[in-house]
């Protein structure tokens, strides 16, 4: 915390209003720190070793743009009690426009002067905003051209998220190698990613070199190769024998079906915040529950199903908070170094 006292600054800068003359000072401080001011009544003497640590602290703080705290003194006219106003443009599909941009975050995002400013997907982006920041929820060659070309137009602008990070995301094969590509410190917890397959063509399952089915075993799950945001994307089957596999369109995902004791694991990670939370999930199939169950059983969005009460559900417990960080921050350092990788790329290619 540093302290100023007022009235000697003003004498020692030679400036006319104090309001002017910490502007520059305020300027140069860093943001979540403060600055005490102190008002001197004028015309007091200051002892001269307190004008001379005075000084000192000034200097200290215009050299080093350090700590400081909160403004004790009324603002003059000329500094902002605001800080920067943001604007924020959002595209999302209509359902999710309405599930996410409700009067309340609207509030909030006001409270922290933040505006946010519907995006038409349908006219040119460039000729919208000016925006400080773009958030998105759409596909599609037509969307993502309109992202590229705001992009080159304002380099300085972040998309959340970028085209590099969802274009990995999206498909089911790249989205697993992210995990597979993770660095973590050792530990006695296991992160492991199911087998899986992409599947062109459902008669090659089994060719002379390798039966990737035999492999997998049944039961096995089989998912759409893209996770795009599209109604399709999350839908899934549960295939307990070859009739089930005949009836699946390619291309398609096969995987190994993993017991997990009916309970996920999601986790949200926002910069440096992780959120992990608790969700319903397919249960485990054995000889003795599965016995019956033949062909195809289609699922989707399972993670969103309600849970029963008093379901042993609520005893699961969470996974080790550190645990879920170091991933989380793996995940981060894999995905910006694949950002710089692309990056570079691009770099070379132009
Ligand atoms: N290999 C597996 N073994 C057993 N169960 C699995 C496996 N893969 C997925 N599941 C189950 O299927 C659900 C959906 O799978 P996944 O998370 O891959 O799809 P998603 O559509 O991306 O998920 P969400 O429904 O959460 O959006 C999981 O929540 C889990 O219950
Ligand atoms: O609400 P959680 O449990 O986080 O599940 C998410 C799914 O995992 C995502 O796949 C959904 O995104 P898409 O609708 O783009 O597939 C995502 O849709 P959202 O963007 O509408 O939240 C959610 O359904």
């Amino acid at each position: 915390m540093v302290t100023l006292f007022l009235s000697s600054f003003v004498e020692e800068s030679g400036a006319t209003g104090y309001g002017s003359c910490l502007e520059p000072v305020i300027g140069t401080l860093y943001e979540n720190s403060y600055l005490i001011l102190i008002p001197i009544e004028s015309g007091s003497e200051l002892p001269l070793y307190l004008k001379l640590k005075l000084k000192l602290k000034v200097k200290r703080i215009l050299a080093s743009h350090s700590q400081t705290t909160t403004t004790l003194l009324p603002p003059s006219p000329t500094m902002s009690t605001h800080p920067e106003r943001n604007s924020i443009g959002y595209a999302l599909a209509p359902n999710k426009t309405q599930a996410f941009i409700q009067p309340s975050l609207i509030q909030q995002a006001k409270k922290h002067n933040i505006e946010l400013i519907p995006i038409d997907p349908s006219k040119p982006l460039i000729e919208q905003g000016p925006f400080d920041c773009i958030i998105h929820k759409l596909y599609g060659p037509d969307w993502e051209s309109q992202l590229q070309h705001f992009s080159s137009k304002n380099p300085k602008v972040p998309i959340i998220d970028s085209l590099d990070s969802i274009q990995r995301l999206r498909n089911r094969v790249s989205m697993i190698q992210v995990v597979c590509n993770l660095k973590l410190p050792q530990r006695h917890q296991v992160l492991d990613v199911p087998k899986q397959y992409v599947v062109s063509d459902l008669q090659q399952t089994s060719n002379g070199n390798y039966d990737l089915i035999g492999d997998l075993g049944f039961p096995l799950i089989a998912k759409p190769l893209m996770a795009n945001g599209s109604d399709t994307s999350h839908k899934m089957y549960l295939v307990f024998d070859e009739e089930g596999l005949d009836k699946l369109e390619t291309p398609i995902i096969l995987q190994e079906f993993v017991n997990h004791g009916g309970v996920i694991f999601k986790a949200y990670v926002a910069g440096d915040y992780v959120k992990c939370v608790k969700r319903k999930s397919l249960p485990d199939l054995n000889e003795d529950n599965s016995v019956t169950l033949k062909g195809l059983l289609p699922f989707s969005q399972i993670s969103s199903a309600s849970v029963e009460e008093n379901s042993d559900f609520e005893c699961v417990e969470m996974p080790a908070v550190d645990f879920v960080e170091e991933v989380a921050k793996a995940m981060k350092e894999e995905t910006v170094e694949y950002e710089i990788k692309c990056n570079n790329s691009t770099e070379q290619l132009d």
